[in-house]
């Protein structure tokens, strides 16, 4: 039988497209329960690009030959959670200057989605609105194209999962547990003053650039768009939101011992002195997606 699975891994190789593409990215693949003789084969597969239809393909196989399992290497991947106005948005950059994370945004993958005026673009538009979470398998594959178009393999996803059917939907769908997740940690008191406040900036921007000359005004105000959301009725509801759907998900991973707690009440600088604290622990590449 071994044999026949080499000779069946060997013709896949000579006749896919994979084999024929760059082999100096290095090994991607790793098989779990094959004994060393398997590898080499597997090793050929180093595209990226074809991840998905040669895992099918090499899975498919052993699934009715043996119970073989392929496992590769995964992205790094934490996630960043807390209230909002917690300064999710305000620490992520500079983790990234930092530690060279990719950021992701959960919120602007799905604004972007809004100005791209797709077929989604509306419905997201009244989900935000009313301060809703957005259906999860839309964000979901917002967030795993970002990934797959990305070099980096080491992610920051800012204010993802919000609720359980969001995270139950990236583990089944994207298939990766996050390292750690960073949570942001400040009372309602101070969301709110914070929110109002982000969106009091907005506003002057906004009547500052009015004043100005047309073509002026029409370039400042597509940078300066107030948000939506960010009004005193929205905030209520999103604050609900919050504490009713996305707290249980922080205190379902710190049940898992997986949650790096933050005082966000604090000066900018200081929050940021915790958040490198935790950061500079991580180890340089971690291998995640195990069985673990
Ligand atoms: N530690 C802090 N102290 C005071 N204000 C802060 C702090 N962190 C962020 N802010 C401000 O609070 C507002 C919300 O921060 P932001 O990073 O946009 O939050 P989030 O992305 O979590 O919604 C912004 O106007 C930001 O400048
Ligand atoms: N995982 C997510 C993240 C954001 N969103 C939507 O986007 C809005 C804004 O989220 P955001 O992360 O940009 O902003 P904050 O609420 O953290 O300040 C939320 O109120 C939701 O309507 C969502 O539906 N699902």
């Amino acid at each position: 039988m071994a044999t026949f699975f080499v000779s069946r891994l060997k013709s896949e190789r000579d006749t896919s497209p994979i084999a024929s593409g760059p082999q100096e990215t290095p090994p991607m693949y790793e098989l779990n329960g094959l004994s060393g003789e398997w590898l080499p084969l597997l090793l050929t597969y180093t595209n990226p690009k074809h991840l998905n239809s040669v895992t099918k393909s090499i899975t498919g196989m052993a699934k009715t030959e043996m119970e073989a399992k392929l496992f590769y290497r995964k992205p790094l991947v934490v996630f960043v959670l807390g209230g909002p106005g917690s300064g999710k948005g305000t620490q992520c950059p500079k983790i990234v200057e930092h530690f060279g994370f990719r950021h992701l945004c959960a919120g602007d993958l799905l604004q972007a989605e809004i100005e791209s005026e797709s077929e989604n673009g509306k419905m997201i538009q009244n989900f935000k609105k009313e301060g809703k979470i957005v259906p999860s398998e839309i964000t979901v594959k917002l967030l795993q194209q970002a990934m797959q178009q990305s070099d980096n393999k080491r992610f920051i996803i800012d204010g993802f999962p919000r609720n359980e059917e969001n995270r139950a939907a990236f583990e089944n769908i994207v298939r990766i547990k996050p390292e750690f997740v960073l949570f942001f940690d400040c009372p309602e008191e101070e969301l709110t003053k914070r929110i109002l406040n982000r969106n009091q900036v907005t506003l002057l921007h906004i009547l500052v650039a009015e004043s100005l000359p047309m073509h002026l005004f029409t370039t400042f105000s597509v940078f300066l768009k107030g948000r939506v959301d960010d009004n005193i009725e929205t905030i209520g509801k999103r604050l609900k939101v919050y504490f009713e759907t996305t707290l249980p998900v922080i205190n379902y991973y710190n049940s898992k011992g997986k949650v790096q707690k933050i005082d966000a009440q604090r000066s900018i600088k200081e929050v940021f002195e915790d958040v490198k604290s935790v950061f500079a622990k991580l180890r340089p590449v971690a291998r995640v997606g195990s069985t673990k």
